[in-house]
């Protein structure tokens, strides 16, 4: 089957990027979230983009009504029945999800590939809520899906090998470079290269051996990364981070993944980055 029309559930930041991406690549895509207040949020996020790369000379007026006009906006779940491929894209509750996929399960052809954009929740579990867990797996795109390259695709224990290749197809017609992550671990590859990191940088502030800033100034000089630990967690948001080293340490019990207390202190000051106007630093978001 030609992947011609991809089906997103959930309209948000990253499920909004997902069907961008999707339509800039040619393929006709299905948007489906519980409130048409949130597709048109997302929508209206992608018509924004798009005005600024028109300003750019990148992208074409025509271009950009092309682009619209492939997207079907939906509150029903009945649309996705002729969708050829189907994304999940929805709040991280394992409940919430599960209880989405099943519902979407009995309306997809039983031929159509379903793929979870969780970043820490079990892809087995998700795919034992669906009558296809072999044509179920993981498809972590990063934010935003539009610009990051990386597409992480996950088995789940009963995920087919043929399901993986048509995945990294449709990764690669995305132009994303993918890679696979055989086993279904907590964190996958990036957030379990990337989550040491920041608790090791945690703890040199917990030690004072350095302040944050100096930690970052550290890391972008001396390895050459865009940006330190301290500057990417009020990015994506500290609550985030605490999240998911909880999730680990209760995975795998490993002390590895314990939160140091600097950490918890941000959770418990209120300070969870540039979404709450300040977190490891105060002057990252502009009055
Ligand atoms: N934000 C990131 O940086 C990032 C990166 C990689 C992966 N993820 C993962 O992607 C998924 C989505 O995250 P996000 O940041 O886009 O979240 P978000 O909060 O921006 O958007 C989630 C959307 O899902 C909708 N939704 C919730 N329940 C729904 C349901 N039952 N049916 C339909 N729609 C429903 C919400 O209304 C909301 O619009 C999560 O699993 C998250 O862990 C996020």
């Amino acid at each position: 089957m030609t992947i011609k029309k991809i089906g997103v559930l959930g309209a948000g930041a990253m499920g909004g990027g997902i069907a961008h991406l999707a339509a800039q690549k040619g393929f006709e895509v299905v948007l489906c979230d519980v409130d048409m207040k949130f597709v048109e949020a997302g929508v209206a996020k992608m018509t924004k983009l798009m005005d600024k790369s028109i300003t750019k000379g990148k992208i074409t007026a025509e271009d950009k009504e092309a682009i619209l006009a492939r997207i079907t906006k939906t509150t029903n779940l009945e649309d996705f029945a002729e969708v050829d491929f189907f994304i999940e894209a929805i709040i991280e509750d394992l409940d919430i999800k599960k209880t989405a996929l099943a519902k979407v399960d009995k309306i997809l052809r039983p031929e159509v590939i379903m793929g979870s954009n969780t970043s820490s929740m079990s892809i087995t579990a998700l795919a034992a809520s669906t009558s296809r867990p072999d044509k179920f797996l993981g498809t972590h795109f990063f934010n935003p899906a539009q610009v990051m390259r990386l597409c992480e695709l996950i088995r789940g224990a009963m995920t087919s090998d043929e399901t993986m290749q048509r995945a990294a197809d449709l990764a690669s017609a995305l132009g994303k470079t993918s890679v696979e992550v055989k086993k279904d671990t907590p964190g996958f590859i990036v957030n379990r290269c990337m989550m040491p990191q920041f608790l090791e940088a945690i703890r040199l502030v917990d030690e004072g051996v350095a302040t944050p800033q100096d930690i970052d100034t550290a890391v972008k000089m001396g390895l050459n990364y865009p940006m330190g630990p301290f500057e990417l967690m009020d990015l994506t948001g500290i609550d985030i981070a605490a999240f998911v080293t909880d999730y680990f340490y209760a995975e795998t019990g490993r002390e590895l993944w314990k939160a140091p207390h600097a950490l918890k202190s941000m959770i418990r000051a209120g300070r969870l980055g540039d979404k709450t106007g300040a977190g490891w630093y105060t002057d990252r978001v502009k009055k």
